[in-house]
């Protein structure tokens, strides 16, 4: 699959009003693939990557990777190999390091592999102002020379171990200094840090090819770095948000469906978010049951208030499950607050659902009410981002009549073969290039 150029538009068609039954299995998660492929470039041995997503964004980040040097192959659907024999971080394409966020992952990796990068500005989803302060942060405790102006260039003429707080526990921001400090001279220490599952496979993986970890899981990590590192065979962990997505898509479609290798123990705030909208799901190994005969009432709090749902960072409900949370509170019996701590833009979507018969009142850029259930009926819809453009999805898949998601390519930047897979379950999602 090529990476679409800008032009490269594509629109779902989907019917609305059919019920999903069978299995389901989670793609490997978008978010542990990008910082783990990126850290490849830390060993000179080969690496061999399975349950790669094959999606976008990772497609993206294959491309920078041949565009340094690196041989990365494909080796079989989700199987990646990477051979950081050289890497030549000159001459890079603007426009390919500015399509996705994860270009920033190649920080820390190449400036600790090679002494110095200069890379564009990162691109991404567009959900407010996305700051790179704690990534400058870490990496200048670390060692690093950093000039911005203009183009952001990293010099380092060696990285040395350091006592690092994160002013936030910023996702990217971590995973760019566990792979600095994982080449540095010596112990780090990184307080308030991120530890999303994500964050904790790319951990893992770091242990793969041979670096010392304590801590993984928490908010203070202990990296010991500057050992000699090896290649690696490592499976990525299943993605939680795609898990989330499913069981929202569920609950709004009234379908039964097992989510199989959900990876359940990363679900417990997820889980926990839904079931205050009063959708349970079964556990069964680690597969994860969504009944279609759901309550489907909103919990109110202790006296009768109205809940909320709030995101923050993990182990709280993730901000990568609130836009697909507030279309799946349409479907439910009551009133609930959802509110999105982390990012200023993310929920002015709700604009599109509104349009479809939601009842919803965006109180500011991070809080919305919403009041269901209401049938919703079918739109024309854009996708601004990738889960806002799921959150259509998923309504288009409850609504009446057939509805169309135009800008669906930014969908794929983080679901793998979507529509293919939703249609193997009942769904009927028609994938076209875009009218222009
Ligand atoms: C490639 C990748 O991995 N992208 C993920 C990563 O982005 P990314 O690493 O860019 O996100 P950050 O964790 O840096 O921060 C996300 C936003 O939350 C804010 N913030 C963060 C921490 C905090 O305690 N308080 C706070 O308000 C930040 O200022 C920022 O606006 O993490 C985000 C938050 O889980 C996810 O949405 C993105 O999908
Ligand atoms: C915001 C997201 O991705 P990115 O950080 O790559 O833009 C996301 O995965 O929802």
């Amino acid at each position: 699959m090529a990476v679409p150029k800008p032009a490269e538009r594509i629109e779902y068609i989907v019917e609305g009003g059919h019920r999903l039954s069978g299995s389901i299995e989670p793609s490997g998660n978008k978010n542990a693939a990008l910082p783990i492929i990126a850290a490849a470039l830390l060993t000179d041995q080969p690496v061999e990557l399975s349950n790669v997503p094959r999606i976008r964004d990772v497609e993206a980040l294959v491309q920078l990777l041949s565009s340094l040097g690196v041989e990365a192959e494909w080796t079989g659907r989700n199987a990646l190999r990477v051979h950081a024999r050289e890497v030549h971080p000159t001459d890079l394409d603007p426009d390919l390091w500015s399509r996705i966020r994860a270009s920033i992952l190649l920080a820390g990796p190449v400036l600790a592999r090679c002494g110095q990068i200069t890379l564009p500005p990162p691109g991404g989803d567009v959900i407010g102002r996305r700051r790179l302060d704690s990534h400058f942060l870490a990496l200048r405790q670390l060692g690093a020379e950093i000039n911005l102006e203009g183009v952001y260039n990293f010099r380092a003429g060696k990285l040395v171990g350091a006592d690092v707080f994160l002013d936030e526990p910023s996702v990217t921001a971590t995973e760019n200094a566990m792979c600095a400090a994982a080449a540095a001279e010596g112990t780090t220490v990184l307080r308030n840090c991120a530890s999303e599952p994500h964050v904790q496979d790319l951990a893992l993986f770091l242990v793969a090819i041979g670096v010392r970890i304590e801590g993984i899981g928490t908010n203070c990590m202990t990296i010991h770095g500057g050992g000699q590192l090896s290649g690696a065979a490592y499976r990525i962990g299943p993605d939680h948000i795609e898990v989330g997505s499913l069981i929202g898509l569920a609950a709004v479609t009234n379908s039964e469906i097992r989510i199989t290798n959900a990876g359940v123990r990363h679900l417990r705030s997820t889980l926990m978010g839904f079931e205050r909208l009063g959708i349970v799901c079964d556990i069964d190994g680690d597969d994860l049951v969504v009944h279609a005969d759901q309550s489907k009432k909103i919990v109110p709090d202790f006296g009768g208030h109205v809940p909320k749902i709030e995101d923050q960072p993990w182990p709280a409900f993730p901000a990568d499950t609130m836009s697909i949370a507030i279309v799946t509170a349409t479907q439910c019996d009551g009133m609930v607050l959802m509110f999105e701590k982390m990012f200023e833009s993310r929920m002015f979507f709700v604009d599109k659902l509104i349009a479809m018969g939601a009842r919803i009142v965006l109180c500011d850029p991070h809080r919305a009410v919403v009041s269901g259930p209401t049938q919703l009926k079918a739109a024309r819809l854009e996708s601004p981002d990738i889960r806002a453009g799921m959150a259509m999805l998923i309504a288009a898949m409850g609504a009446e009549g057939t509805s169309t998601i135009n800008n669906a390519q930014q969908i794929e930047r983080g679901y793998e073969r979507i529509e293919e897979r939703l249609n193997a379950i009942g769904a009927r999602i028609k994938r076209v290039p875009a009218r222009q």
